[in-house]
C-alpha cells in the first residue's frame, strides 16, 4: 500500500488526519518565531538608538512593542505546543484505532502468526514514533521554513548579499545539518527499534509466563536477555546521539558565518562603499539602528533551524517506525491463508491431516496421518517451544502446512474449526457478552447453562447483577479459575463442530486442571471433536495423546 508516498504520510493518511488540522499549528509556531525576529530587530534598533540619546518620548512606542513582542513570543509558543499536541495526540489515537481494527477486521491467519510483542511496539512504540515525527519533525520543519524565509526578505531589505549569506547559512543549518543526522543516525534508529522490540518480548514472556519460566529454570536466562537487549537499546540510542550532536554543531558554526559576515557587511556599508537600499534610500551611509539590526537578526533567525537536527532525526525514526505500521496492515489484508466463510457451518465433520509437516520456516514436526471423526478427542502434549500451538492454528487453518494437507470432508476448514487460544481476552462488560463473543445469539437460558456446565453456577448465582454482571477490568475481576472456565463456556457456546484448545488449563491448580480436563475430554462438547493441547499430566484420562517431541 502507498508505496510511492513517504511512509509517515502514508500512515498519517492512514489515520484520516486533515491536513487542514497542521495549519492553526504552523501559523501559531510562526506568529512565535516572528515575534523572537521582531524583537531582536526592534531590540537591536532601540538599543542604536537609546545610544544616540533622542528625547525619551521617541522611544516609548518601540519599548512597548519590545515588551509586546516578547509576550507575544511565549503566548504563541505556548499555543503552538498545545495545538501541535492536540493534532498529534489525536492522529495517534486514530493510528491506534485504524490499526486495530485492521488487525481485527483482516486476516485472522496473519494476526495470529503475530507475537504478542510485536503487536505490542507497533501499536505503542510505533504510532508514538509516527506522532512524534509530527511534533518533533516536520512542524517545526514547516515553521522553520517560513520563518526562514521571512527572515531572508527582512535581511535582504537591509541589505542582499547578508540575506545571501544568510539564506545559504539557514540552508545549511536547516537542511543540510538534518538530513546528515538522519541519513547518519538511521541504522542506529532501526537498531534502538529492533532492540526495544527484544525488550518488549522478553518482559512479554516474563509477565505471561513466569511461573513456567520459574519451573523450567529458564527465568534468569530470560531476565539477562531484557537486561542486554536495553543495554543494546542504550548503546544504539547514544550512538544516535552522537550523530546529533554532531551534526547540531553546524548551526553554531552556520550562525557564526552568518553573522561575521552580516559584520562584515554592516562596516562595509557604514563606510559608504556599498549601494544597499538603505544606503541608496537615505542617500548616507547605513545607519546605526540598521548596522544593529544586520548583526542581531541573523542571531536569532537560527533559533527556529537549530531544532531541525533533531526534527530530521525524529522524521527518520518515524519514517522507520511508518513503515512497520503499513507492513503490519498490509500483511493483515493479505496473507495467502484461506479466509473464513462469515457463517459457521455447524454441521458434524471429520478432520483428516496428511503428510503434515508445520512450523513457521523449518518445520517444527511432521504427522504421516491424523483422522478424527465427529465427537473424537485428541490430547496433544510435549515440551514447551515443541510447536503444538503451531500445530493447533495449521489444524485451524490458520497458518499453510509447510507440507501435506488439512481438510475437513465435507465442508470448508475454516467454516467447522474454530482455534481458542491460550491468552484469550475477557472484556471489560458483561458475563453475557463475554459470551456473545463467539455467538452473537446466545440466549439467557443458554448462556445460565453452560456457565453451570463448566462449574460456574455458583459463582454467577451470587452475582448481584448475574449475566449484567460488568466484569470490570476484564480478567483482572476473576480467578484463574474462573477465567478459563469462562474461556470455555465462550468454547461451548461457539457453534464450529471441531474445537481446538491450547491450554485449557494453563495456570490452574492441580484438582481444578484435573476437573477441568476431565470435563473437556469427557461428555462436556457432545459430538463436536476436540482437539487440546496442554503441560498437564493426563495419565489418568481415557484419551488418544499425541505427544510431540523435538
Ligand atoms: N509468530 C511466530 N513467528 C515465528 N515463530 C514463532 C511464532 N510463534 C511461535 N514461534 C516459534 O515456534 C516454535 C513453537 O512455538 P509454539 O508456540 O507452537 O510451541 P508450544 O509447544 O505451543 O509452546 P508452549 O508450550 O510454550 O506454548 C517456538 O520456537 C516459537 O518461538
Amino acid at each position: 500500500m502507498h508505496a510511492d508516498r513517504d511512509p509517515v504520510v502514508a500512515v498519517l493518511a492512514f489515520t484520516g488526519l486533515r491536513w487542514r488540522g497542521l495549519v492553526v499549528p504552523i501559523l501559531l509556531g510562526v506568529a512565535g518565531a516572528l515575534s523572537a525576529l521582531g524583537l531582536a530587530a526592534l531590540s537591536a534598533w532601540l538599543i542604536t538608538r537609546a545610544w544616540q540619546m533622542p528625547p525619551v518620548l521617541y522611544l516609548s512606542v518601540a519599548v512597548t512593542a519590545v515588551r509586546a513582542l516578547g509576550i507575544s513570543r511565549g503566548v504563541f509558543r505556548y499555543l503552538e505546543r498545545l495545538a501541535t499536541h492536540n493534532v498529534a495526540l489525536q492522529a495517534m489515537a486514530d493510528a491506534r484505532t485504524r490499526l486495530y481494527r485492521a488487525l481485527s477486521q483482516g486476516s485472522a491467519g496473519f494476526t495470529v502468526g503475530l507475537r504478542q510483542s510485536e503487536v505490542m511496539s507497533r501499536t505503542a512504540d510505533d504510532v508514538d514514533e509516527v506522532g512524534s515525527a509530527v511534533i518533533r519533525g516536520l512542524l517545526p520543519m514547516a515553521i522553520g521554513a517560513v520563518t526562514s524565509l521571512s527572515a531572508v526578505v527582512i535581511m535582504a531589505v537591509v541589505s542582499v548579499p547578508a540575506a545571501v549569506i544568510l539564506a545559504v547559512a539557514l540552508l545549511v543549518s536547516g537542511v543540510l545539518a538534518p538530513w546528515l543526522a538522519a541519513r547518519g543516525s538511521s541504522r542506529k534508529v532501526a537498531d534502538a527499534a529492533r532492540a526495544r522490540e527484544d525488550v518488549t518480548d522478553a518482559a512479554s514472556s516474563l509477565l505471561w509466563h513466569g511461573p513456567e519460566l520459574a519451573v523450567a529454570r529458564a527465568r534468569t536466562g530470560v531476565l539477562h536477555a531484557v537486561a542486554e537487549a536495553d543495554r543494546r537499546t542504550e548503546r544504539a540510542e547514544d550512538a544516535g546521539m552522537r550523530w546529533q550532536a554532531a551534526a547540531q554543531a553546524v548551526t553554531p558554526l552556520s550562525m557564526g558565518v552568518s553573522v561575521l559576515a552580516a559584520a562584515l557587511i554592516a562596516v562595509q556599508l557604514s563606510s559608504g562603499l556599498s549601494g544597499s537600499l538603505a544606503d541608496v534610500s537615505s542617500g548616507e551611509a547605513i545607519t546605526p539602528m540598521l548596522f544593529g539590526v544586520l548583526l542581531l537578526l541573523p542571531l536569532s533567525s537560527f533559533e527556529t533551524t537549530s531544532p531541525l537536527t533533531e526534527a530530521g532525526i525524529a522524521w527518520e525514526s518515524g519514517r522507520q517506525a511508518a513503515r512497520r505500521i503499513l507492513a503490519l496492515v498490509d500483511g493483515a489484508q493479505a496473507d495467502g491463508v484461506e479466509e473464513a466463510d462469515p457463517v459457521v457451518d455447524p454441521r458434524p465433520v471429520s478432520l483428516v491431516a496428511d503428510g503434515l509437516a508445520w512450523g513457521w520456516t523449518d518445520p517444527l514436526g511432521t504427522l504421516a496421518e491424523l483422522r478424527l471423526v465427529p465427537g473424537a478427542r485428541q490430547v496433544v502434549v510435549g515440551p514447551s517451544g515443541v510447536g503444538k500451538s503451531t500445530l493447533l492454528l495449521t489444524l485451524a487453518g490458520l497458518r499453510a502446512p509447510l507440507a501435506g494437507t488439512v481438510v475437513v470432508e465435507g465442508s470448508r476448514l475454516r467454516s467447522s474449526v474454530c482455534y481458542f487460544a491460550e491468552d484469550a481476552h475477557v472484556f471489560s462488560t458483561t458475563v453475557r457478552e463475554n459470551l456473545r463473543v463467539a455467538r452473537g445469539d446466545v440466549t439467557d437460558d443458554e448462556a445460565v447453562a453452560v456457565l453451570t456446565q463448566v462449574g460456574l453456577g455458583e459463582w454467577l448465582a451470587g452475582l448481584p447483577d448475574g449475566l449484567d454482571e460488568r466484569l470490570v477490568g476484564g480478567a483482572a475481576a476473576l480467578s484463574g479459575g474462573q477465567r478459563r472456565r469462562l474461556l470455555l463456556a465462550r468454547a461451548l457456546v461457539h457453534p464450529a463442530p471441531v474445537v481446538l484448545l491450547d491450554e485449557p488449563t494453563e495456570h490452574l491448580d492441580a484438582a481444578d486442571a484435573d476437573t477441568l480436563m476431565s470435563l473437556i475430554c469427557g461428555d462436556l462438547f457432545g459430538d463436536r471433536t476436540v482437539v487440546v493441547v496442554t503441560h498437564q499430566d493426563v495419565s489418568g484420562v481415557d484419551v488418544p495423546v499425541l505427544e510431540l517431541s523435538r
